[in-house]
């Protein structure tokens, strides 16, 4: 359908000027813009320069992606744009310059927290003092101090900092540089590692910046609000006085503040640094009237211009406990289901357009269940990772298999295959227990199998025969000798079909001669391959619900101290000022304004705990909003 752009949106489009900063409210067309604005720009590059689109998540880079090449066609936008995460593109940097600041060439992406933390506390292990000092002897207590630790060089990463800034705290300065060290000589880095390595590249390295502008005339960053220093800081020296920049933004949606993110960047320093133009997009094409009317009562700042001709449906329920809730949501998805509604086009409600949004995901446990007993699809949207999430043991080992081929100083995922191989063993290298006879009847012959598939997967780099390798094991799976019990052989098989449409989507967004399996196991760690469709209801948390529209929207579990999360409820500072509060209620914004038509709000009165069974007070979201009917 051909929307016709408003007169400020056009205004977004054509701007010619050097940078842009684009303040959008909630469904005010942001994507909309952006696309068309790519489009526009793309018209004004002359050969062999390119539009550098910045996304908040893999799955916005596809949708931007999807709406352009219908207009401009594959070819044409791979010569035209570069469309991506930060990460994504800070990696191509770091992989393909990592010399220019003494790293090896070969890097690949220490992509679990838990990988993390084990080469961490090998490093505080490796500095007696650091263990003396920072560590005593309560376990459960060592725990918290060495993530607190870690969290805390996790933050100063993603503030830039090296080890060489701690120059007045030798020990930090010691623990940190053995942390990069123990990291490097794994062959990897950490997701931190890629921003702040790419900056040191950009910034140390001029021609290689330079080399960049040359390439990249335009930038454009969507969801800008959850900028954070790092970030801001590579886009600026990508920039250089060069390079226009559009930032495009919703402050009242800004969420990440736990990352460091915060909306200065666009509200302040964006608009002093690059004396960025500003135009604020208000009219709102999403929502309802009565959604509209409670997102303002949520954050008063929000203006709209233009009203939706639908009235809509806002309405809050209460249940005894958490049953009757889940009870309740089901059962009025199935009654809009069959009776649609007349706000929503063609009165026609699928699965599809129902979502139920939650704080965090340990509130969708019953109606989980529930959908499940009913036979009802849903897809669960709970976490960015876990794209390498193997549940099988045979193809957990083909995955570890994997990593090791492209890394073989890899010595974490060693022994975690070794651990899956034999409880006892530990081989000194992936070779040695590749050969390895002496293990279970089972593991013999798995590993047998497995051999054959890596050894297709390194026939030859240029085309790596993926599918091939996975027929291979899709084709032992049926030797009798194996003896897989009926659970073991579905959970091989849909690890399978995961790889194959991991394998799919990478081949599909990657050209042939940038192809190879260490590439291919990085942008699988970026989580890039994972942007599956969703399928039935959504079951989604506030962070995964970004930049999503739904015809239907419920958001349950609203108590205080669940929506609004109680480490904001009982932070010391109970003010209004106090900036967890403040993203917890931006939080309940764009849950309500994933909104298009229909929004209901739900909390359980009574509460099964491992405590008994405890009253829940209704969230302070609920208080204010219980005038809407
Ligand atoms: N000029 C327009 N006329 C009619 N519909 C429009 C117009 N611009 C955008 N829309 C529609 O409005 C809806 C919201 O647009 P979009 O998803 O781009 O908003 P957004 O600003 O990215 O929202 P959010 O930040 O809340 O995720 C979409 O269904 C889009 O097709």
């Amino acid at each position: 359908m051909a929307i016709n752009l408003s007169n400020t949106q056009k205004a977004v489009v054509d701007y010619l000027g050097d940078n842009l900063l684009v303040i959008a409210g909630a469904g005010s067309g942001k994507t909309r813009v952006l696309t068309e604005r790519i489009k526009r720009l793309i018209l004004i590059l002359k050969k062999g320069e390119k539009v550098l689109a910045i996304t908040f998540s893999n799955k916005a880079a596809e949708e931007l992606k999807g709406r352009l090449v219908e207009t401009l066609g594959e070819q044409k936008l791979n010569e035209c744009t570069y469309i991506g995460t930060i990460h994504k593109f800070c990696l191509d940097i770091v992989t393909s310059r990592s010399s220019a600041i003494g790293l090896p060439d070969e890097l690949h992406i220490c992509d679990s927290y838990n990988d993390r933390l084990q080469i961490f506390k090998e490093a505080i292990e490796s500095i007696p003092q650091i263990k003396a000092k920072y560590i005593g002897t309560d376990t459960k207590e060592n725990q918290k101090k060495i993530k607190k630790l870690l969290d805390n060089l996790s933050n100063a990463k993603r503030n830039l900092k090296f080890a060489g800034d701690y120059a007045n705290k030798p020990l930090i300065q010691k623990l940190f540089e053995e942390y990069d060290n123990m990291l490097i000589q794994q062959g990897v880095i950490d997701f931190d590692d890629i921003l702040r390595y790419s900056y040191q590249i950009l910034t140390e390295r001029e021609s290689v910046a330079r080399l960049y502008r040359k390439i990249y005339k335009y930038i454009c960053i969507d969801e800008a609000q959850d900028l954070n220093k790092a970030q801001y800081e590579i886009i600026k020296a990508l920039a250089g006085n060069e390079i226009g920049v559009t930032m495009v933004g919703d402050p009242n949606q800004s969420i990440y503040g736990f990352n460091g993110s915060t909306s200065d960047y666009i509200e302040r320093l964006f608009l002093d640094d690059f004396k960025a133009e500003k135009i604020e997009l208000n009219e709102n094409y999403r929502s309802s009237k009565k959604i509209i009317e409670a997102a303002k009562k949520i954050e008063s700042s929000f203006e709209v211009y233009g009203v939706c001709k639908y009235e809509g449906e806002f309405e809050i329920f209460n249940f005894d406990d958490e049953k009757k809730e889940a009870e309740f949501i089901v059962e009025k998805i199935k009654r809009l289901i069959k009776n649609g509604h007349p706000d929503v086009e063609n009165n026609d409600i699928t699965l599809e357009q129902c979502a139920i949004i939650a704080r965090n995901r340990y509130i969708f446990k019953y109606i989980e269940e529930l959908l499940k007993a009913n036979k009802m699809e849903y897809t669960l949207k709970a976490s960015a990772k876990g794209s390498f999430s193997s549940e099988s043991d045979f193809v957990k080992a083909f995955e570890l298999g994997i990593r090791l081929l492209v890394n073989s100083k890899d010595k974490i995922h060693l022994v975690e295959l070794s651990k899956l191989v034999s409880s006892k063993k530990k081989y000194k290298t992936f070779e040695e227990l590749k050969q390895d006879k002496d293990l279970s009847e089972q593991w013999v012959l798995l590993l047998n199998i497995l051999r054959s598939a890596w050894a297709i997967l390194l026939e030859n780099d240029n085309e790596i025969k993926f599918h091939i390798a996975i027929k291979k094991l899709k084709n032992y799976m049926n030797n009798s000798q194996l003896n897989l019990d009926d659970h073991e052989l579905i959970l091989i098989s849909e690890d399978l079909k995961a790889w194959e449409e991991h394998w799919n989507c990478y081949v599909k967004n990657s050209s042939a001669g940038e192809r190879s399996l260490a590439n291919f196991v990085r942008t699988v760690s970026l989580g890039s391959t994972n942007i599956s469709e969703d399928k039935g209801i959504v079951l989604t948390t506030v962070h995964m619900s970004k930049g999503l529209q739904y015809d239907v929207v419920f958001i349950m579990g609203l108590n205080e101290g669940v929506f609004p999360d109680y480490r904001a409820v009982y932070a010391d500072d109970n003010s209004k000022d106090n900036k967890q509060l403040i993203e917890e209620r931006h939080n309940m914004f764009v849950a309500i304004t994933r909104s298009k038509r229909l929004c209901y709000l739900t909390y359980p009165l009574l509460k099964n705990t491992n405590w008994g069974v405890k009253v829940q007070k209704p969230s302070r979201y609920i208080l204010e909003l219980s005038g809407i009917k």
